[in-house]
């Protein structure tokens, strides 16, 4: 890690601040690093890789992304992508360290990847959407066929089913595949401008071939959503193929920006009937279809999806966090009491109640995101052996997380910009670009409102369920309809005991929502009308859920780390600041369900600012502990030795507009209307 300082009295002060920092610390860091990564071989692991690749020339850029054109940005990215792959390919050392085949997918995902390519990877799509939905919806014929191309790079794919009418509502998808038996062929069409693909990364001019959503006719009868394998592009030329389909990039957005989003037409193109994905239905050659165990299969591919924006968005959490943090500690502003030095803007707790909770959330999302991962394995195995039971338990966990885990970290990167002042408005700082990245996550792999929904749906069902009498999977188990029972007394205040005032919370608004739900119902609503009706709080009631999910699992993973009582008392500590710190701001919840009291409440608020106080030396400790590489945070403020005013000076400088004193644009413009009157 560069921890080069130029010594000026400024850069002095500013090291001496942050070393300061790091002599508080409280507990061994190697010991919470080895927690985020899965244990200390596996940190070793990371650090040995990063090296590897972060001490390669090829992966430095010659000036910012932001002084470059649209298409020069696209070609750089793309350069460091493949350099990527080939790097991986090529050498056996990191293809031992990351693991042969999945290992390149998860380095393009990990940190140092999201990284080295700085504004989208044209090659995302590829690794996260386009492989598994081969491995996911393909037999194992068409996976031996598509696989090995697809993973050394021969052949580039994409995700392609969001259309420009349509993209929270599969179902409403318009782009038709139509079964010709005597050719043995499917029609690819879109039969109206919405019909147009429109959004999939890799698609404007990366990506070779594409799975494609369309709705399947055979035999004059349209069976849903399913996907297919089209080529987009000549194997050879990378042309379109001249007249069937019709591709290019959307233009620019508010980030990601060298992801080349894309757009795509058909006009009667014709694949082969081994094209359609045949893992779950199948088409047999006289059109004759053979349904799927259950018709959500074909949306297998989003749920990896969801799950694996979870770790995205715990990653891009962890870098700006970092980021404020040691600028916290740096910046120096106002007086705390008059006349005497100016503080660390770290020391006014309304910084604290911005910085410390996210640390803790960090946290939140890492055990509860890890958690999830094993329920997605657990029943993505049980599935091939048949057992569909628990997918729609999975569907709504994940939902559940990809949500709260994409607006957390959103939210949080904002809040991380806004606890940097004018400064984290600069692009050197990162926070734009994290924040643009982050953001994303929101919308993209099925808006974040309509997930909320999806797993209201779940809760609702499940509590109809338990009121019948039925027993319940895991997740919601304790949905069981409860009297109002009092509250938790002040001296009962433990963090199993805030925990259970979660559930209590949760279950009495599902089961004020079910109520208003069924009131609707019985005035003569339509079930559809009642449920939009009530949607508002049932958003709530999923979210409140998930959020319940999330400190289960912090306090279940803080209690079973195998760490020293030092590292684990700070896990508890922040385990506590998530749960008093969602409590606290989401009092109502707890209060008219009698979960908690106002007395309760009251306590609560004095236990968070001791909270925030107690954590308050270890903020920077901790933020160190992610061990985020000074090259992977990449900001001015938040690099490792805290000499962040030099930094943003000679960042300053390096701007295009600084190599000439005076511009060319002056004498074509400004000169004209300053010298008119003359
Ligand atoms: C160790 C860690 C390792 C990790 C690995 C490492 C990997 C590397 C990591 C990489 C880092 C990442 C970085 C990212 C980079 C950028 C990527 C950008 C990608 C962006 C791509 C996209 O953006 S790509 C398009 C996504 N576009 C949507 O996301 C549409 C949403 N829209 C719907 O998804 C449906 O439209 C919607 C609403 C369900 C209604 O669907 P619908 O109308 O058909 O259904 P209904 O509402 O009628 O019914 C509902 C009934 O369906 C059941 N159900 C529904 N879905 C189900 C399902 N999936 N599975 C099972 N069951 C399902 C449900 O449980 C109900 O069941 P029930 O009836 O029993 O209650
Ligand atoms: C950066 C980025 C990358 C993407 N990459 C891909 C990709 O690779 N492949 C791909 O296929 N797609 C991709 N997408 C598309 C993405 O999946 C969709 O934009 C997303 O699913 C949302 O759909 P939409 O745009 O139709 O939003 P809309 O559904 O039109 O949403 C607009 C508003 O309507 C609300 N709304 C819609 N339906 C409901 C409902 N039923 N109940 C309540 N409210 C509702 C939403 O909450 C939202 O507020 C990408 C999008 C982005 C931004």
């Amino acid at each position: 890690m560069a921890r080069v300082v130029e010594a000026s009295a400024v850069a002095r002060r500013c090291v001496a601040d942050i070393t300061a920092e790091r002599a508080k610390c409280s507990f061994p860091q190697h010991e919470v690093t080895a927690v985020l990564d899965g244990g200390e071989d596996k940190t070793q692991q990371r650090r040995k890789i990063e090296e590897l690749f972060l001490s390669d020339p090829e992966f430095l850029d010659a000036v910012r992304p932001e002084y470059l054109s649209h298409e020069d940005r696209y070609a750089n990215e793309l350069r460091k992508a493949c350099h990527m792959i080939g790097k991986f390919n090529n050498d056996e050392e990191i293809q031992q360290l990351v693991g042969q085949m999945e290992g390149i997918r998860t380095l393009m995902g990990s940190g140092l990847g999201v990284a080295l390519t700085k504004d989208g990877n044209p090659l995302a799509l590829h690794f996260v959407m386009f492989l598994p939905a081969i491995m996911g919806q393909g037999t194992v014929e068409q996976q031996g066929e598509w696989m090995g191309r697809a993973w050394t790079g021969e052949i580039i794919g994409t995700y392609a089913q969001t259309e420009l009418g349509h993209g929270t509502f599969l179902r409403g998808l318009e782009t038709t595949a139509t079964y010709d038996p005597a050719s043995q062929e499917f029609v690819l069409h879109s039969p109206t401008i919405t019909a147009t693909k429109w959004w999939p990364g890799g698609l404007g001019k990366t990506a070779s071939h594409a799975v494609v959503m369309a709705q399947l006719y055979t035999q004059g009868q349209c069976h849903g959503p399913h996907p297919f394998i089209v080529q987009l592009r000549h194997q050879d030329t990378h042309c379109s193929l001249p007249g069937e389909s019709h591709a290019g990039e959307i233009g620019p957005r508010l980030g990601m920006n060298t992801n080349d989003n894309g757009f795509l037409r058909f006009t009667h193109h014709r694949i082969p009937r081994t094209h359609l994905l045949m893992k779950h239905s199948q088409v047999l050659e006289d059109g004759t279809y053979i349904k799927p165990h259950n018709n959500k299969l074909a949306y297998g591919t989003m749920v990896f999806v969801r799950v694996a924006i979870c770790f995205d968005a715990y990653r891009q959490l962890q870098r700006a966090v970092t980021i404020a943090t040691r600028y916290s500690a740096v910046r120096r502003q106002s007086e705390l009491v008059p006349g005497q030095p100016e503080p660390q803007i770290l020391e006014y707790q309304t910084q604290q109640y911005k910085l410390l909770p996210l640390i803790a959330t960090v946290f939140g999302i890492h055990f509860s995101a890890r958690s999830v991962w094993d329920t997605y394995n657990e029943v993505t195995g049980s599935m091939q052996e048949g057992n569909l039971d628990r997918l729609p338990e999975l569907h709504a966990l994940s939902c559940g997380l990809k949500a709260l885990s994409s607006s957390d970290a959103a939210g949080g990167v904002e809040t991380c910009r806004l606890a940097c002042g004018g400064h984290g408005y600069l692009a050197s700082s990162n926070l734009p670009r994290i924040y643009t990245t982050t953001t994303a996550a929101i919308t993209y792999e099925g808006e974040n409102t309509v997930l909320w929904l999806q797993v209201a749906r779940y809760l609702i069902k499940s509590y109809r369920e338990a009121c019948k009498g039925h027993t319940l999977r895991q997740s919601v188990s304790y949905l069981t309809p409860q009297p109002a029972s009092s509250s938790a007394s002040p001296s009962n205040l433990s963090n199993h005991a805030l925990v259970k005032a979660f559930r209590r919370a949760v279950s009495h608004l599902v089961a004020e929502a079910a109520a208003r739900l069924q009131k609707g119902c019985d005035a003569g609503m339509i079930f559809e009308h009642a449920w939009n009706s009530c949607s508002v709080q049932l958003a709530r009631c999923a979210q409140v859920h998930t959020r319940y999910f999330t400190c289960e699992k912090f306090l279940s993973g803080v209690e079973r780390a195998e760490v020293s009582e030092a590292t684990r008392g700070v896990l508890t500590r922040l385990c506590r600041l998530y749960l008093v710190f969602h409590i606290t701001n989401n009092q109502g919840d707890f209060l008219r369900s009698g979960a908690l009291s106002p007395q309760d409440m009251s306590a609560l608020e004095g236990e968070l600012a001791a909270l925030l106080a107690a954590l308050r030396p270890d903020a920077v400790p901790l933020v160190d502990a992610f061990d985020i590489h000074d090259r992977i945070l990449d900001s001015t403020l938040g690099c490792w030795d805290g000499n962040v005013y030099h930094r943003m000076v000679e960042e300053a400088e390096k701007s295009p507009l600084n190599q000439k004193d005076v511009p060319d644009a002056y004498h074509k413009y400004l000169r004209p209307l300053m010298k008119a009157n003359l």
